[in-house]
Order: structure tokens, then sequence, then C-alpha cells
């Protein structure tokens, strides 16, 4: 699979160690920043990896910082992008299975290294189960075409 990865530094090594696993189970890896734990800001990182994500250059985006939350809030403002913070296993599944979600959020601050690559591997492995969650993805890309201002 194409997957994109960014971070703030805040998720920086964890960034590194899920570009690790992810190469060596032979997906297409695009490490996108940051390069470094110095400051920066993560809607830069967010708004890179979600533009591929929402051109559809790459198949799925992981987004990292301290809480997960400030780059699914900017990631959420390209179109066709549905981004979220898993906290387990169970979230990251159930975001595949009926959000369809193709932008998964890590906190580095508050989930163990060894639980996110457990839920990356399930988001990863995990199909959309379409039927009745089909109407409702469509019905959120019919808001983003009725309130769009792009
Ligand atoms: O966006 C966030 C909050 O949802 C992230 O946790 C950021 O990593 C955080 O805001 C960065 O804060 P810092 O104090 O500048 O490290």
């Amino acid at each position: 699979m194409r997957i994109a990865i960014g971070s703030d530094h805040r998720g920086f090594h964890l960034k590194a160690k899920i570009v690790s696993v992810l190469k060596q189970q032979d997906h297409e890896v695009e490490d996108v920043g940051a390069l470094g734990d110095e400051s920066v800001d993560y809607p830069d990182y967010a708004a890179i990896v979600a533009k591929k994500v929402s051109e559809g250059t790459i198949d799925r985006g992981i987004l990292i910082c301290g809480t997960g939350i400030g780059m699914a809030v900017a990631a959420n403002k390209f179109p066709g992008v549905r981004a979220a913070p898993c906290t387990d296993e169970v979230t990251a599944e159930i975001s595949r299975r009926h959000n369809d979600l193709n932008v998964l959020c890590l906190s580095a601050d508050l989930l163990s290294p060894r639980v996110v690559e457990r839920m990356v591997d399930v988001w990863l492995a995990t199909e959309f189960e379409a039927g009745r969650h089909t109407r409702r993805i469509e019905k959120i890309t019919q808001l983003e075409s009725d309130n769009c201002c792009q």
C-alpha cells in the first residue's frame, strides 16, 4: 500500500518507529517530515499528507502529534479526507469498517508505541464494510460539496 506519514515535533520519534515497521512490511512509505524534534506546526504536515490523500496520489495517510487531535482537525479541511484520532485497536478497526477512515491520527503523548504498532496493523488490514455505511459516507461527501468554500 502507498502510505504517506507525517508528524510534528511531538510525534517525530513515534513516526520513525512506524516508518521502519511499515517498510519492513513492504509498504511504499512517503515520510513528509517533520525531520526532527524541534518545534514545528502540525497543520503544515497535516496539509501535505491530506492533500496527497485528497488527490489520490497515495492510498492512506498517518499523522502523529501530541494528541492526534490537531492533525485530524487540519486534515479534515481537504475534500475526501476522513481523518480522526483513534485510541486503541477497536477504534482503529471500526474507523475502517464504518467510516472508511483514510487518515489515521495518533497520539504520541498518550499511546504506547507497542499499542500503536498493533493499531496501525489493524487499521491497514481492515476493509470498509460498505452496505449502510456507504450511504453515510455519501452524506458526508455531500456535506463537503454543499458547504464547500474551495
Ligand atoms: O495538536 C495538538 C493538540 O491536539 C498536538 O498535541 C500538538 O502536538 C501540540 O499542540 C504541540 O504543542 P507544543 O506545546 O508546541 O509542543
